[in-house]
C-alpha cells in the first residue's frame, strides 16, 4: 500500500514517521516544493528504520507527481502554519492556492487516491479539494477532529488526574478556536459520565482549554503543533489502509447530515478502505444543535471568502 503525503515540514515528516513506525504501509512517498528537503527528510527518516525495527519504505521527491503515481491515500500538508496570536483562518490566502494545485496534481497520478486534508483553514481546504477534484465525497476527508479529540482526552485526563486510556470523548465541528465542539455530555471515564466526577465549572474548563488547544501549542512552540497531528493523521491512513471501520471525527461534506448542505463539518464518520463509509447521526441535544449551528456558520463565512 502506498501513502503520498505532500509537504515534507513539520506535520508531514511527523506523519510519515508515525506511519513507517506502525509498519502498516509498504511505500511512503513524502514531496515538498522546497529542493530537496523531502529527499532529507525521508533519508533521516530511513536511518530510523534499522532503530524503530520497521520496514516501510520512505522516499522524499522535489515536486515532481510522477513519483507518487497510484497511491492509495494522500495526505496533504503542504501551506503555511500559522505564528502566534494568528488564527487559522488567517492562512487561506496563502494556503487555498497550494492546496488547489496539489489535489489536482496527485489526482492527475492517482485518480483513485484518497485524500486526508491537514492545511487550515482545514473545513475550508477540505470543501476547496471537494469543489475543485469532483471527487466522491467519501474519498476526501479533514483532518481536525481526530486530534481535537485527542486533546480533549488530555485535558479529562488531567482534570481527573487518572490515566488517558481510561477516558473516551470526541470533539465534533469546525477545526477553529471558537468552532470546535467538544461533547463533554457524552465524555467518560470507564463508561461512567464525566460529570460524575467533574464540577460543570472544571468541565468548562476542560472544554475551553481544548477549543485553544492549537494556539496553545502555538504560542509555546512559535509554530503550530506536529506530534499529535501526524499521530492523528497516521491513525485515519491505518483505518483506511487496514479497513478497520474505526470511528473518528472528521471534515465530511455534508448533504443532508445534521441538516446540513454544501458544507465539511467534523462529525463522526466510519473509516474503512473506501474512506468515509458511513456518517454517523448521533443525537444532539438543544445546546448541542445551537453550538453546531454556530460552528457551520464560522466556517460558512471563511468558505464565502474562496
Ligand atoms: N488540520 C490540523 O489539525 C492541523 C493542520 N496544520 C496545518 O498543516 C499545515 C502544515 O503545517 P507545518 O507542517 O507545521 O508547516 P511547515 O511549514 O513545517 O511545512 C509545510 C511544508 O509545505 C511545503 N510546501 C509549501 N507549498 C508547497 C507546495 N505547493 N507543494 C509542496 N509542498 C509545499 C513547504 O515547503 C513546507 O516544507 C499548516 O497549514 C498548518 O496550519 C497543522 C497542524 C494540525
Ligand atoms: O493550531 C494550528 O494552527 C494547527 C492546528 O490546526 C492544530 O494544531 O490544531
Amino acid at each position: 500500500m502506498k501513502v503520498t503525503v505532500v509537504g515534507a515540514g513539520a506535520v508531514g515528516a511527523s506523519c510519515a514517521e508515525y506511519i513507517a513506525i506502525k509498519n502498516f504501509a509498504s511505500e511512503v512517498v513524502l514531496l515538498d516544493i522546497k529542493e530537496g528537503y523531502a529527499e532529507g527528510k525521508a533519508m533521516d527518516l530511513m536511518q530510523t528504520a534499522s532503530l524503530n525495527g520497521f520496514g516501510t519504505k520512505i522516499t522524499g521527491i522535489t515536486n515532481d507527481y510522477s513519483k507518487t503515481a497510484n497511491s492509495d491515500v494522500c495526505v496533504i500538508t503542504s501551506g503555511i502554519p500559522r505564528k502566534p496570536g494568528m488564527t487559522r483562518e488567517e492562512l487561506i490566502g496563502i494556503n487555498a492556492g497550494i492546496v488547489k494545485s496539489v489535489s489536482s496534481s496527485l489526482i492527475e497520478f492517482s485518480p483513485k487516491t484518497i485524500i486526508i486534508v491537514v492545511s487550515n483553514p482545514m473545513d475550508t481546504m477540505t470543501y476547496l479539494v471537494h469543489k475543485s477534484t469532483k471527487l466522491p465525497k467519501n474519498k476526501i476527508i479533514g483532518m481536525g477532529g481526530a486530534l481535537d479529540s485527542a486533546r480533549f482526552k488530555y485535558r479529562l485526563a488531567e482534570a481527573l488526574g487518572g490515566p488517558i486510556s481510561d477516558v473516551d470523548g470526541m470533539v465534533i465541528g469546525g477545526h477553529s478556536d471558537t468552532g470546535m465542539i467538544p461533547l463533554t455530555r457524552l465524555a467518560t471515564r470507564n463508561g461512567v459520565p464525566v460529570s460524575e466526577f467533574l464540577s460543570e465549572e472544571r468541565l468548562n474548563q476542560v472544554l475551553e482549554d481544548t477549543k485553544v488547544g492549537g494556539a496553545t501549542l502555538t504560542k509555546l512552540l512559535g509554530t503550530s503543533a506536529w506530534y499529535a497531528p501526524g499521530a492523528a493523521v497516521s491513525g485515519m491512513v491505518q483505518a483506511i489502509l487496514c479497513d478497520t471501520k474505526k470511528v473518528f471525527p472528521v471534515s465530511a461534506l455534508l448533504e443532508g447530515e445534521y441538516g446540513y448542505n454544501d458544507i465539511c463539518l467534523g462529525v463522526p464518520v466510519v473509516l474503512g478502505k473506501n474512506g468515509i463509509e458511513e456518517i454517523i447521526n448521533i443525537n444532539l441535544n438543544d445546546a448541542e444543535k445551537a453550538t453546531f449551528e454556530e460552528s457551520a456558520k464560522g466556517v460558512k463565512a471563511v468558505n464565502d471568502l474562496l
